[in-house]
């Protein structure tokens, strides 16, 4: 067998197919007609499930028009239907299409709106359901709904019964696929990574509004297929399905099945399906049940069943590995050499800033030559993360020119300035805690090259490419920092030090053409110190250009090639960090300062942030 397909068969979820397969086979197995339609049911609700999950469990954007398209979708089955094409394919094409553009409208207020106002917004959307169709009722059948959708085709080919039944169960197991292949791909980190911080994900290279605007729109789709499969199951509708409590209830199917897991969706709908509120005497409690159960879930069992899955499938992996004697990649990455990193010339020239009135930054110039680290030091508030932001694309400068190897890239914004080589960690880091240490270094990789949607949905030769290239490059940023034993643990179980560490190996992983440091070394113990020093030092080695904003001296001085030392928004002295430790100006503003205040200038841990990117 070649590495090739073996790898294609190991990355199949062989065992989900087989359920399906298995599911699909069950009427030739006896199942009766009361019990294909409960199966059918569950497609339908994993479908809608599978959306929230991409929207909601994983970009972390609480758009929840579901049912609206969910109707959308199944009124133009009807409508379709009643007007003589009576193709499934056709209707599933329409409705899909249309799932998109009211994906996209419904979603448009979440590029402006917060998660709870997005929230209020959707639920508009499914509050118009009856007056649409009341308006719209020469089409819709108005209240009184659209009876006698019975019996599409398919190629001109009648689908009763069984047939339908099996076109069901392999329209729901392909969109899972595909959604199944667009979450673990590219696309998929940057909605994990954009539902934990959008500033990281744009500091990472991706484009928040087009991301948010991805997940609406695909997150859509499966409603848009559900809705078609609907209305031919039950062969009528009406405007009493579309309502308040069907969202809800959905929603409390996701978050039991796990939000952010593709597989939680099956689970929780089939809860939904076959639980106990489905008994006739729990009817009438079931919205109030199904409140209840969501505040329930929210606070104590936030991960789903798909989230314990995965922590029992962690751990027994931790224990293979460690019974291994190797917990993680060490060594693959040996074997992988080194990491080039392509350092560039970074000029900085009169940039100024101001924040109602203050002047935060006042004329800077500075210039950062690849195969240096240079320091930015100066007392709190000298504007040192102002710069930092600026070069970023965090902020717009009032004046002056940021440029990156003689390109000026001055007013773009923190994603595209990322897609052209500035990387960048934070005071406070910003590491999504549910991902592991791997796909944490592995993220900052994402940046270099197209997300590349479609060669992960099709498998393609490219994405099983750009997958090796990433790891392989993961592993070699680990283990610059001796961090690869630590590869499969989850990145929120690290202590705060390591974490920070995490987030340099993260941005050297990416193989920045200027890495920004915004004080890396705050909160480390010794050993902490070392590494980071060994980091920087392979970093520079590697042909890396360094901006090191740090308010650890010792440090500064021991690493550093180059100090800039600020102070109120300007430069006032530069140069090799012994003439800059013995600038008078400078030991005024802030190193005789920090010599009174902190014997030893030892390293703070308690450096203050005023934000994400502060
Ligand atoms: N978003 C903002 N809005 C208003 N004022 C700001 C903002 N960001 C920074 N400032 C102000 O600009 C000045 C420079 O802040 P900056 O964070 O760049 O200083 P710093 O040298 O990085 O300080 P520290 O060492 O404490 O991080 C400060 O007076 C700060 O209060």
């Amino acid at each position: 067998m070649t590495a090739r397909l073996r790898t294609v068969l190991t990355d199949t979820p062989l065992l989900v197919i087989a359920g399906f397969v298995l599911v699909a086979a069950l009427p030739s197995l006896g199942l009766g007609f009361y019990w294909q339609r409960q199966v059918m049911l569950i497609a339908v609700y994993t479908l809608l499930c599978s959306g929230l999950n991409l929207s909601f469990g994983y970009a972390g954007e609480l758009a929840l028009g579901q049912v609206a398209v969910f109707a959308s979708g199944a009124y133009v089955a009807a409508i379709l239907f009643n007007h003589g094409h009576t193709d499934i394919l056709l209707a599933l094409l329409v409705a899909t299409a249309l799932a998109g553009v009211a994906g996209l409208i419904s979603g448009i207020p979440g590029l402006r709106l917060s998660h709870w106002s997005l929230a209020l917004v959707s639920f508009f959307f499914v509050l118009l359901i009856p007056s649409l169709v009341s308006i719209l009722d020469e089409y819709t059948g108005g209240s009184a709904g659209l009876p006698g959708v019975l019996g599409p085709t398919l190629f001109g080919r009648p689908l009763f019964g069984r047939d339908f039944y099996y076109v069901a169960i392999a329209a729901t197991l392909l969109w899972m696929l595909v959604l199944r292949n667009m979450v673990v791909s590219r696309f998929g980190a940057f909605l994990r990574v954009m539902a934990e911080s959008p500033t990281l994900a744009e500091s990472l290279g991706g484009s928040v509004r087009l991301l948010q605007i991805q997940a609406y729109v695909i997150g859509a789709l499966p409603a848009g297929i559900a809705g078609v499969l609907f209305t031919y199951m039950t062969g009528f509708i009406s405007p009493t399905t579309f309502t308040l409590s069907l969202l809800i209830a959905v929603l409390a199917a996701t978050v039991l099945g796990g939000a952010d897991s593709v597989w939680g969706a099956p689970v929780g709908a089939a809860i939904l399906v076959l639980g106990p509120l489905q008994a006739a005497s729990f009817q009438k409690y079931s919205s109030a049940v199904y409140g209840i159960f969501l505040v329930f879930v929210g606070v104590v069992f936030s991960m789903g069943l798909a989230g314990l899955a995965r922590i029992v499938r962690r751990r027994l992996l931790l224990r293979r590995l460690a019974r291994a004697g190797a917990a993680g990649g060490s060594g693959a990455a040996g074997e992988l050499g080194e990491l080039s990193i392509p350092g560039e010339r970074l000029e900085v020239a009169g940039v100024a800033k101001a924040f109602a009135g203050l002047k935060a930054l006042n004329g800077v110039d500075l210039t950062v030559e690849p195969g240096t680290i240079t320091a930015i030091i100066g007392a709190n508030g000298a504007g040192k993360t102002t710069l930092l932001n600026l070069i970023s694309g965090v902020l717009r400068a009032d004046a002056g020119t940021v440029t990156l190897a003689g390109r000026p890239i001055t007013g773009l914004r923190a994603h595209q300035v990322s897609r052209l080589g500035v990387g960048r960690t934070f005071q406070t880091p910003l590491i999504p805690p549910r991902m592991t240490v791997l796909e944490v270094v592995e993220s900052g990789r994402l940046r270099s090259g197209a997300v590349g949607l479609l060669p992960a949905i099709l498998r393609l030769p490219r994405y099983y490419r750009v997958r090796r290239e990433d790891r392989a490059a993961a592993l070699v940023a680990l283990s610059f920092a001796g961090l690869e034993h630590l590869a499969h643990q989850p990145a929120g179980s690290l202590p705060l030090g390591t974490r920070r560490l995490l987030e340099v190996v993260r941005a050297v992983a990416g193989r920045p053409h200027v890495l920004l440091l915004d004080e890396p070394a705050a909160g480390l113990d010794d050993e902490g110190l070392r590494e980071l020093e060994m980091l920087m030092r392979r970093t520079r080695e590697a042909g890396g250009t360094v901006v090191l904003v740090e308010h650890n001296v010792p440090f500064v001085m021991s690493v550093a090639d180059r100090v800039h030392a600020m102070e109120l928004g300007r430069v006032i002295a530069s140069g090799p960090p012994d003439v800059v430790r013995r600038d008078q100006r400078v030991i005024d503003s802030y190193l005789g300062r920090r010599g009174r205040t902190e014997p030893g200038a030892a390293p703070r841990a308690d450096v203050p942030s005023e934000s994400g990117v502060a």
